[in-house]
């Protein structure tokens, strides 16, 4: 643990990757990425289909090799002495299915199980179902994931980040599949985790319901950080009730590198330069 990165009250940065570089199936999917999120903060991965997002937070969580470059969370360096218990971690999509049929009791209840604690501690079962509550699926308990749609298994993959209480929160696009009503009791919570310290770093397509939680913005193109600072506005007719989605946005050429979002960018995104 380097004296720079922890102080007495914990580690300063959450986050800490400096020229992460990821080569998958021969090609070069990250180029040099640093991303450094100090502990508290709320971080928005932005970026069009394919610029290394999900990529770029798979690396930081070692779930990817790294060809070059070095990451740190929560102070300790990617590899076991991570604390991977303090990190809470929802992927886009549900892994393939073992053949085993678990409820989502079960589910959400491996979240508590780290390490060598195979089994989990006291008061989880009340942890369980406040968790499930948290992303609307109080009354599923005893239902197995797979008869559950796709949109309800990432809410209890969700409540599976969720029941950690993390210290750091890492969301791969998770409010995609998931109804409105049950978006905003989701970002509440992460809300309330947040006002008690946390860290998150969320990959969103469009801010939409996290909006008011974002503090900042790292947008990626072509596996390079072209923005990192201030989100942009939502543009008002993508903001729209009635503004579809299914569109694909154009990659704008050539891309901006200044700090400051260019003007191009904020179309990719349906948003607004700040
Ligand atoms: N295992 C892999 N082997 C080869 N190429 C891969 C692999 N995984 C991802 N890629 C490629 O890396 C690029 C970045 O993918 P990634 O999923 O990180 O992008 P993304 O920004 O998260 O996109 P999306 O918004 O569609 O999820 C894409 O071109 C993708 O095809």
């Amino acid at each position: 643990m380097s004296a720079d990165r922890t102080d007495a009250t914990g580690p300063t940065n959450a986050v800490e990757a400096h020229g992460v570089e990821v080569t998958l199936g021969g090609s070069r999917i990250l180029l040099g990425v640093d991303v450094v999120v100090p502990a508290g903060e709320v971080v928005a991965l932005l970026g069009t289909n394919g610029s290394g997002k999900s990529t770029l937070v798979r690396a930081l969580l070692g779930a990817v090799p790294l060809s070059a470059g070095t990451v740190h969370l929560l102070g300790e360096p990617l590899g076991p002495r991570a604390p991977w218990s303090r990190i809470g971690y929802v992927p886009q999509r549900m892994p393939a299915s073992s053949g085993v049929s678990a409820t989502a009791v079960e589910v959400v209840a491996s979240g508590l199980l780290h390490g060598r604690a195979l089994r989990p501690p006291r008061g989880w079962r009340t942890r369980v179902r406040a968790a499930l509550d948290a992303v609307g699926m109080a009354g599923h308990e005893r239902r197995p994931v797979q008869e559950m749609s796709g949109g309800q298994q990432q809410r209890v993959l969700i409540a599976r980040a969720l029941v950690r209480e993390p210290e750091l929160l890492v969301l791969d696009e998770p409010t995609s599949g998931i109804d409105v009503p049950t978006q905003a009791t989701f970002v509440d919570t992460v809300a309330r985790l947040h006002g008690q310290g946390a860290t998150v770093v969320v990959i969103l397509h469009e801010l939409g319901p996290f909006e008011p939680l974002i503090q900042r913005a790292v947008v990626l193109r072509h596996g390079r950080v072209v923005h990192d600072g201030l989100p942009p506005r939502p543009r008002l007719d993508h903001a729209g009730a009635t503004h579809h989605h299914e569109h694909a946005h154009h990659d704008p050429d050539p891309p901006p590198t200044g700090p400051a979002l260019g003007p191009t960018l904020g179309p990719t995104l349906g948003m607004e330069a700040p």
